[in-house]
């Protein structure tokens, strides 16, 4: 039989196969397309940048924050940062009681910083606001004219500097409370609620927030969402409708319970048995003096209450360090008799049970965190209460020796404070061995300072939406990712076509 005759010209390509080789080309072309016109025509806009500012004018001190946010995506949740904070040289605005007029004038470094850090062409646009705090709540109710002439003087200097001036005003417990609320779930993402997270609120319409708790020189602050609201004191309780969710949530700030007014609290208490002018103090390291005037002591609404007549005009008191009868000391200040609720903090104060996670902040960070109790590995009660005993042990001199970098006022008084701290925490609200690894001391979350100014600046700003902003169903890295594989199986398949077609003959060998 003849072999059929191979011959060594190439046998000419079929039109079809043609026709698919163009094909494939251009629909490569195409993906390749798709792919540049979706990467460059999707790409975010050159970032727009806006500027808020908000002075926290603490009973210990004033601090300057500058916040900055895409103007584009202002609603969004999580957008705004703290680019700046800047700490006000002296007291807070209302130590200036005497001298009124300097009360403004004590913030222009700080805001000539702020100048500094946002672009000169913004300035007429940023809004700048100042909160009072405790210090000028208890200079309002000790010298109300006094009060007023600290805010004309410090609204004067804003309103001299380059910004957009909102507000100067003293912010009530109950916002400041609300305020610091907002700022840490804010900051910690827990209004965001995307996927599986919303899926399963929607399904057991749970809202998983964390509580605050702030502790100031002056005043302290709980808030939370309990289980259960109870309309006992409404006086306590606030609505919030944020980003589509509703939140009913527990407020309540303790006007002289910030760890300076309760060490004049706890120090106008020791008084009443004091025989002379020399006062022997557990909650100070032994070795340790301090010598206060009596002049202006009860003057103060925290000590008004204990006031008595003394014939000196000055108390020296020596440390004794000793934590258990600090501790002992310092309960007098929780008045636990009588509860008109069904359950109560303390002086009679409702509290419901506490509930979820907290964040605890300002003071409460800065004590913790000198005694080395802030790790990631939660402590547990009874080992912070040991580091606490121990350090209240430690001789003064000892102390000052290896902390000598520290500051005198704030060295001095962490055996009081972390004592205190324990007492609110432990007599006060009533944490226990079983909640207390559910508290977190947190100084900042990201690059933000927790506490309650970026909540008061979002509120002002209407940045925080009643309703969920309308947002596009992929983020833009998704809509990307998504072009590149639907492009990819695209070329993949007319590939795939073209071999089906246009079988080499290394593929047509085991097929029958
Ligand atoms: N150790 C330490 N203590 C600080 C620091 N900053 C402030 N304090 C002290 O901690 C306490 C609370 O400080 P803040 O949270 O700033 O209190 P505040 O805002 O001035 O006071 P309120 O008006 O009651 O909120 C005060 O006794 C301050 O003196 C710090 O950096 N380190
Ligand atoms: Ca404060």
């Amino acid at each position: 039989m003849d072999e059929p005759k191979v011959t060594g010209t190439k046998p000419k390509m079929s039109t079809t196969r043609k026709i698919l080789l163009i094909l494939g080309f251009l629909s490569t072309l195409a993906a390749i397309a798709l792919i540049t016109v979706a990467v460059t025509q999707n790409q975010p806009l050159r970032k727009n940048i806006k500027y808020g500012i908000v002075l926290d004018a603490g009973s210990s001190h004033t601090n300057l924050y500058v916040y900055e946010w895409p103007a584009e995506k202002e609603n969004d949740t999580g957008v705004v940062q703290q680019v700046e904070v800047c700490k006000v040289e002296g007291p807070g605005i209302s130590g200036y009681s005497q001298t009124t007029e300097k009360a403004g004038p004590s913030l222009v470094q700080c805001l000539r910083q702020a100048e500094e850090v946002i672009p000169a062409e913004q300035h007429q646009e940023t809004p700048v606001y100042l909160g009072a705090t405790a210090g000028m709540r208890l200079l309002r109710l000790e010298n109300k004219d006094a009060a007023d002439k600290v805010l004309s003087s410090v609204e004067k200097t804003l309103r001299s500097a380059p910004f957009s001036f909102q507000g100067a005003r003293i912010i009530s417990g109950q916002e400041e409370g609300a305020y610091g609320w907002i700022t840490i779930n804010y900051l910690l993402g827990n209004f965001k609620q995307s996927g599986w997270k919303k899926f399963l609120h929607s399904l057991k319409s749970i809202s998983e927030t964390s509580g605050a708790l702030d502790l100031g020189g002056a005043s302290t602050q709980i808030t939370f969402v309990p289980d259960e609201i109870s309309p006992e004191s409404p006086q306590n309780l606030l609505y919030f409708r944020l980003y589509g969710k509703d939140y009913q949530v527990y407020t309540h700030s303790f006007l002289c319970y910030g760890k300076d007014q309760a060490l004049q609290q706890k120090l106008a208490w020791d008084l009443q048995s004091a025989e002379n002018s020399s006062l022997f103090d557990p909650c100070f390291h032994q070795g340790y003096q301090r010598t206060i005037s009596m002049s202006n002591f009860f003057k103060n609404p925290c000590t008004s209450i204990e006031e008595k007549q003394f014939p000196f005009s000055q108390l020296h008191i020596e440390g004794e360090g000793n934590y258990e009868k600090c501790r002992r000391n310092i309960q007098i200040l929780f008045n636990k008799t009588n509860c008109p609720y069904s359950s109560c903090s303390f002086n009679g104060i409702y509290l419901p049970p506490l509930q979820g996670d907290f964040g605890a902040f300002s003071a409460f960070y800065f004590v913790m965190n000198f005694l080395n109790l802030t790790s990631d590995v939660p402590f547990t009660l009874d080992e912070v209460a040991s580091a606490i005993q121990k350090f209240c042990a430690r001789p003064w001199h000892e102390v000052k020796l290896q902390y000598h970098q520290i500051k005198e006022k704030y060295l001095s008084e962490y055996c009081f404070s972390g004592a205190y701290i324990l007492s609110l925490l432990e007599n006060g609200y009533e944490f226990t061995t079983e909640n207390w690894q559910r508290i977190h001391f947190l100084g900042k979350i990201g690059s933000s300072d927790a506490g309650w100014t970026l909540g008061y600046m979002l509120n002002l700003t209407n940045m925080i939406p009643a309703e969920e902003p309308p947002a596009p169903p992929l983020s833009y890295s998704s809509y990307v990712g998504l072009m590149v594989l639907c492009s990819l199986v695209l070329v993949s398949v007319i590939l795939l076509a073209w071999l089906l077609f246009h079988k080499p003959k290394c593929l047509q060998k085991g097929i029958v």
